[in-house]
């Protein structure tokens, strides 16, 4: 979890990876309209998000009922939608790649093939509610190479 450009494509597959288990990238999910949106340079809202967090719970509750593992990357950037994701699957961890402003918004910057504008991600910083200690996970540094946060994932620390 996280804001637009922390990591969670990169660190989400070389965790998947590492596991041994199916990686999905949540932004798949987003309905074309909400692609849209965001490409116009306009910020989703809950109702944006609704549908598609529903989805993603889908995934989670599908890949739990099989026994399967799974690593979902997925912004999850409010509490309340991380409770429902957690609906699919009570046991489910959150990885929270953390980290400055201008550390993402350089990396955002760079990204040449991207529908996210950097722009957006102020409004990604104030949708931003870190993950809480009551939930179970971790919060990275995203300063660190991605394969140094799996293994802070995998070591739960
Ligand atoms: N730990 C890291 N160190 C250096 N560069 C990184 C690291 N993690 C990711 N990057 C780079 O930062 C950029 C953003 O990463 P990535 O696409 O994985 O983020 P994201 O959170 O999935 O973004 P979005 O949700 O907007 O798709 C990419 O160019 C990626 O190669
Ligand atoms: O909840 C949201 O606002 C979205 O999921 C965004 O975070 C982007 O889809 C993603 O990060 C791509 O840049």
């Amino acid at each position: 979890m996280g804001v637009s450009g922390c990591g969670k494509s990169t660190v989400g597959q070389a965790l998947a990876q590492a596991l041994g288990v199916r990686f999905v990238e949540g932004d798949q999910y987003h309905p074309a309209a909400n692609v849209a949106k965001m490409s116009a340079g306009m910020a989703l809202d809950d109702a944006d998000r609704a549908g598609w967090l529903h989805a993603l719970q889908g995934q989670i509750r599908e890949a739990r009922a099989r026994g399967a593992g799974l690593v979902l990357s997925c912004s999850a950037l409010k509490r309340r939608y991380r409770d429902l994701l957690r609906e699919g699957d009570p046991a489910l961890r959150f990885a929270h790649l953390d980290g400055p402003r201008e550390l993402i918004a350089a990396r955002m910057r760079a990204r040449a093939d991207h529908y996210m504008p950097p722009a957006l991600l102020e409004s990604q910083l104030r949708d931003l509610e870190p993950l809480q200690l009551d939930e179970a996970g971790v919060v990275l540094d995203i300063g660190s190479a991605p394969a140094l946060q799996v293994t802070r994932i995998l070591g739960g620390q």
